[in-house]
């Protein structure tokens, strides 16, 4: 089913949780909806499934006035992140629940059940599970279960909070995949809340980004990950260095930087921040070089390196190990950022993070 929210709110005493939402959902579409804790992520999602009411605005699915309906007239499927199965019933039981609950006029005849329970064991590969209880499952093994669940009555929105949230790194990745393929067979249209950007990434169609009860940003991954369109969005995938910069006819200029290989933007004149990743600055051993090196911390494939400069600036680059052959504590560079987001403007000046340093590498003289 397609979806279509429009000017959502909803508050809880004083507070705007949801502050004006518009939202488009194509039939078939996988859409994470990705922002920090608190944002209202899940206060929407219980929307949609008409677990909560809005205080104003429309929610409408397949055409229908959703906002009419109950809950259980809505047909979704939910997977919460401790998704609660029934201890005492067995992998198959859990799975037919919705079917035999629903109403007599409805509900399919026990075979036809059984017949639906068994195709769905087969197509999320839990065959071997069916005649287990729970409590003799994994974690992840478990969510499967949850979504055969959520899938058994057909639903017409799956909506999903955190499902992997509780599971351990490996496992999560594992049930992406898993999750994708899924979809990609099902094609029921799902909405899938996280606060893990690499999550959202890998497996939504499209992303929407939430900030403080609005929406910040909908689109491709790629697009959000390449063009943040604010300086929130920005902050949240990666772009954690800040740069005071001064736009002069479409480039930018800031002492001691090397800022040609930005591409020139049509910004008025005048002050504005630059945000980078760690990973986009190109540090060069110069003894002319205005920045000096101040830490250097490994983390494995990468150096990451803490810089001084000109005024009270202070940075963090990020660079392949191999790039670098020799760099030692207050020595001299340049820096060259080679990709970046400018937003007009200039925040008050904030320094980034300084890395936990390694000593014992340190020590090597790299
Ligand atoms: N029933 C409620 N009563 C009062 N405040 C609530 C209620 N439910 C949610 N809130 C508040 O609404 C805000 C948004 O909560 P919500 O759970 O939607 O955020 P979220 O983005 O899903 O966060 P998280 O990732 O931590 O789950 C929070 O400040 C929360 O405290």
């Amino acid at each position: 089913m397609s979806l279509s929210i429009a000017n959502l709110t909803r508050r809880f005493d004083q507070t705007e949780v949801l502050r004006g939402i518009d939202l488009d959902i194509r039939q078939g579409e996988l859409v994470a909806l990705l922002g920090p804790s608190g944002s209202g992520k899940t206060t929407l999602l219980r929307i949609i499934a008409g677990l909560d009411w809005p205080d104003a605005g429309s929610l409408t699915v397949g055409g229908q006035d959703w906002l009419r309906k109950t809950a259980q007239e809505r047909r979704t499927g939910f997977v919460f992140q401790h998704y609660a199965l029934f201890p005492h019933m067995k992998v198959r039981d859990n799975i037919a629940f919705g079917l035999t609950v629903l109403p007599r006029r409805d509900r399919p005849s026990s075979p036809e059940i059984a017949e639906k329970v068994r195709e769905l064991l087969h197509f999320l590969q839990i065959d071997t599970l069916a005649d287990r209880y729970p409590t003799e499952l994994s974690g992840g093994q478990r969510q499967r279960v949850a979504l055969g669940r959520a899938l058994a009555i057909s639903p017409q929105l799956l909506l999903l909070d955190e499902p992997f949230g509780a599971l351990d790194a490996q496992v999560r990745r594992d049930l992406r995949r898993w999750l994708r393929g899924v979809h990609e067979a099902s094609q029921t249209t799902t909405i899938f809340v996280t606060h893990d950007q690499e999550e959202a990434f890998e497996l939504a169609d499209r992303v929407v980004v939430m900030g403080a009860g609005r929406i910040e940003q909908i689109g491709h991954p790629d697009e959000i990950y390449d063009h943040p369109a604010s300086d929130f969005v920005a902050r949240f995938v990666g772009l954690t260095v800040e740069l005071p910069v001064t736009m002069r006819q479409g480039r930018a200029e800031a002492p001691g930087l090397d800022l040609a290989a930005l591409p020139r933007r049509a910004m008025a004149d005048g002050p504005a921040t630059l945000f980078l990743r760690p990973s986009d600055i190109a540090v060069q051993p110069d003894p002319a070089g205005p920045f000096h090196v101040t830490d250097v911390a490994s983390t494995g494939a990468l150096l990451r390196i803490t810089l001084q400069g000109p005024g009270d600036c202070r940075l963090e680059a990020e660079v392949p190990r191999r790039t670098l052959d020799r760099l030692e504590l207050g020595q001299t560079v340049s820096l060259r950022p080679e990709a970046g987001r400018l937003f007009p403007g200039q925040q008050s000046p904030r320094t980034a993070a300084a890395p936990t340093p390694i000593s014992a590498f340190k020590e090597q003289r790299l």
